[in-house]
């Protein structure tokens, strides 16, 4: 079954049930609280197992005139009725050890009464516990096709536990909380579900069948605490024990235990007869118990976060929907296909392609394009057509998303009049062994198709990368000579939640026109290497990010001053002594980790900046090589000092610079990531971490080099490595 029946069919059952889950969720929500209130009065007993029902007998004999039975309720209370010296017939909780009295029996409170009757039968009578029967069974159909879809999100059964791609606040706590709440919720509701089958009878009948057993030889009387089975029986295992009515000898003891029942002779303590609880039984104690929580508080707060986590998955599957809506592929065209000379087809499961397709269609507008906008699943002729644009993610195995489906089948189908241009732009995730595969499929179809001719390679994009975005743009502007700007729309910068920062040093521009400044927090601020500075130039508070070295408390930045480039010029004439507002981001996927035994840097141009506070962190323990490539040994200097101290302090074991100017051959960091691979295939095979920061161009090289490295040599794609935890990245 595709990911999209699976989706549906998950969200169709939350929008049918969504009231009756609602509500039982709530009314779960107050009556998890009664266990654990329960479990924390001075009646419950926590060492069950040790107390044996002999022992409670006779401290209670001691205490009392007459015993009429003994009960352990399912909240671990052990009650006892029994007849005073005094003459009088009181019921009570006892403290099994001593058989004093604890406390009188205790009514429900009201609000567990009320919560209980709204939970079990929403005050309908038997339609009320038919419904609620019901909808546990669809919740636990809900909780199953979320397995299915954590399955195939994650690329197979066993990823499920590997770390999920974080597309926003909703999507990743509902994968990541589904999987862990996945079984107290199957648990809930498959026990929801027999104990409604319970109350209609629709369970096979479970009347105990009693043997008799053949009387044991001994016929000597014995004192009650003698009797072998009231002391191979704990307290644990009692359910009751009723006493005999009389003096009579055929009036005998009923002791029932969680597994059978026994009929117990009064003086001998032999037993008459016995019978095992049947499985139906059992199962429904065990139901009540794991439904309810009774008698383990631990079970009860498990219960209660799982509660929680339902109205939370509520929260966010509708949110996520939601935005899948808002973000649908519709766009109201100013054009025909037949007038319009760019077409953008689109490919999406889940909508995220369409903010990038829809701000390149504005684009293209705004430049007085004439612009056609559609799903690939509608390919069609275009009478006028120059360029066709496809932007497309990958689905499932490597497989065309939903609005794509029916591309392969129609492109054979139908004749353009025209040649056309066309260029593709794969959206996917590394974390998938098929990254941008439909994508990489698209485009050669299209190679070999005779209509097409190729405009740009195609190009990939992780994890939805506004910044991979920015370099095609840059890629398409080049190629056809345009002057496309896309920006990314984010919330307007609140100035006032700003921190000041004073310039500490401003190491001016190199032969790259790239500089260092070190910035100090005016007032105390916590971060570390790998971090986001973000700063907000006043005249267009657009948000420009850097990565952050922690050197000496400071905040050291790399950046190149580009020729137009407002935030960077800006920073570039800080003297020492000014200040700038800005703000601090964790960024807790890229900092260095000081768990691995070995960890590999990557980096070009100014994407060595976060390691050259990383540098200070590591130890001698620690393994650590750099790998940087520069335009020229100029380029360096910058950098030397940083890398001279981590040298001289063995902080830094083995540097790597791969220079593009300085000789003939150009060389680039990934080609020195090539000669080392040994060093590479290595550190990966023992758990070691490789951290990547840089252009994103650099970053595609990289991963190509790496992944022809894991696969020959250590015969894994680098997605394994990736979903270990084991390659971090964070280019721009
Ligand atoms: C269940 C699932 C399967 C995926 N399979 C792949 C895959 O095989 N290859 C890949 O590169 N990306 C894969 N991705 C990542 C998506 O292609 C990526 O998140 C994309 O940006 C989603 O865009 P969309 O919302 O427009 O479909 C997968 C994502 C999910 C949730």
């Amino acid at each position: 079954m595709t990911i999209s029946i699976w989706r549906y069919s998950h969200f169709a059952l939350a929008i049918s049930s969504f009231i009756f889950i609602l509500l039982a969720t709530v009314t779960g929500i107050i009556l998890a609280f009664e266990p654990i209130s329960n479990q924390l009065k001075p009646y419950a007993i926590t060492n069950a197992d040790d107390i044996k029902l002999s022992t409670v007998i006779s401290v209670l004999q001691d205490e009392y005139d007459e015993i009429v039975s003994v009960e352990v309720d399912n909240n671990n209370f052990v009650k006892a009725s029994v007849f005073t010296f005094e003459g009088d017939s009181e019921t009570f909780y006892l403290d099994p050890n001593t058989g004093k009295k604890l406390g009188e029996l205790e009514k429900k409170a009201p609000i567990f009464e009320f919560a209980t009757n709204l939970h079990r039968s929403l005050f309908l009578k038997s339609t009320g516990r038919f419904l609620v029967g019901l909808f546990s069974f669809l919740l636990f159909l809900i909780a199953i096709t979320g397995i299915q879809l954590i399955v195939k999100r994650q690329g197979g059964l066993r990823k499920f536990f590997s770390k999920v791609v974080k597309e926003n606040f909703e999507q990743y706590y509902h994968v990541v909380l589904g999987r862990w709440f996945l079984v107290p919720i199957v648990i809930i509701t498959l026990t929801g579900v027999y104990l409604s089958l319970e109350k209609f009878d629709m369970l096979p009948a479970s009347k105990m069948e009693h043997i008799e057993t053949v009387e044991k030889q001994s016929k000597e009387k014995l004192e009650l605490s003698k009797f072998k089975i009231f002391n191979d029986t704990h307290l644990d295992e009692l359910v009751t024990l009723d006493f005999p009515f009389s003096e009579d000898e055929e009036d005998y003891f009923i002791l029932q235990t969680t597994s059978g029942e026994f009929y117990i002779n009064q003086y001998t303590g032999n037993v008459l007869s016995e019978a095992k609880k049947p499985l139906v039984s059992q199962l429904s104690y065990w139901s009540l118990i794991l439904h309810t929580g009774q008698g383990s508080i631990v079970w009860a707060v498990v219960l209660l976060l799982a509660c929680f986590a339902i109205l939370f998955f509520m929260y966010s599957g509708f949110a996520m929907s939601f935005k899948r809506l808002a973000k649908g592929s519709k766009v109201k065209n100013k054009f025909t296909k037949d007038t319009a000379e760019y077409i953008i087809l689109i490919g999406s499961e889940t909508g995220h392609t369409n903010k990038f397709a829809h701000q390149f269609y504005n684009a293209l507008l705004d430049a007085g394009n004439t612009v056609y906008f559609s799903t690939l699943n509608q390919y069609h002729s275009y009478k006028e057509a120059k360029h066709i644009i496809i932007f497309t993610s990958t689905y499932g195995e490597g497989e065309a998303p939903r609005t794509a489906k029916s591309f392969e089948k129609l492109l054979p189908t139908i004749q353009q009049a025209n040649s056309i241009k066309y260029s593709v732009v794969g959206f996917g995730s590394l974390m998938y062994p098929d990254y941008c595969k439909y994508a990489i499929e698209v485009d050669e179809w299209l190679y070999n198709h005779p209509n097409f001719e190729q405009n740009l390679p195609v190009f990939k994009i992780n994890n939805q990368s506004f910044e991979a975005f920015k370099n095609w743009i840059i890629q398409w502007n080049e190629a056809t000579n345009q002057d496309l700007k896309v920006v990314l729309t984010k919330p307007l910068v609140n100035r006032k939640k700003l921190k000041s920062f004073k310039v500490a040093s401003n190491s001016g521009l190199n032969v790259d026109d790239t500089f260092l400044i070190e910035l100090k927090a005016e007032k105390k601020l916590k971060f570390q290497s790998g971090d986001i500075v973000s700063f907000y130039p006043e005249d267009d508070n657009i948000e420009r990010q850097y990565s952050v070295a922690k050197v000496d408390d400071s905040i050291l930045l790399s950046i190149k001053k580009h020729e137009f480039g407002k935030c960077s010029t800006l920073l570039s004439q800080l003297t020492v002594g000014t200040t700038i507002k800005g703000k601090v981001n964790r960024n807790l996927d890229f900092h260095f980790p000081s768990y691995a035994k070995e960890v590999v840097m990557i980096a070009n141009g100014t994407g060595i900046a976060p390691f050259l506070g990383m540098l200070n962190e590591t130890n001698k323990d620690i393994k650590t090589h750099l790998f940087w490539g520069g335009r020229t040994k100029a380029s360096l200097q910058l950098y030397a000092s940083h890398i001279e101290n981590a040298t001289q302090k063995s902080y830094l074991d083995n540097f790597n610079v791969a220079y593009s100017q300085e000789q003939e051959t150009k060389v680039y960091v990934q080609d020195s990531i090539k000669a080392n691979e040994t060093l590479i295939s290595n550190a990966l095979k023992n758990d070691g971490v490789i951290m990547i920061c840089g252009s994103i161009a650099m970053q595609n090289r990289v991963l190509e080099v790496l992944n022809t490295i894991t696969t020959t040599i250590l015969n894994e794609p680098l997605s394994t490595f990736e979903n270990n935890e084991q390659i971090l990245m964070d280019c721009y």
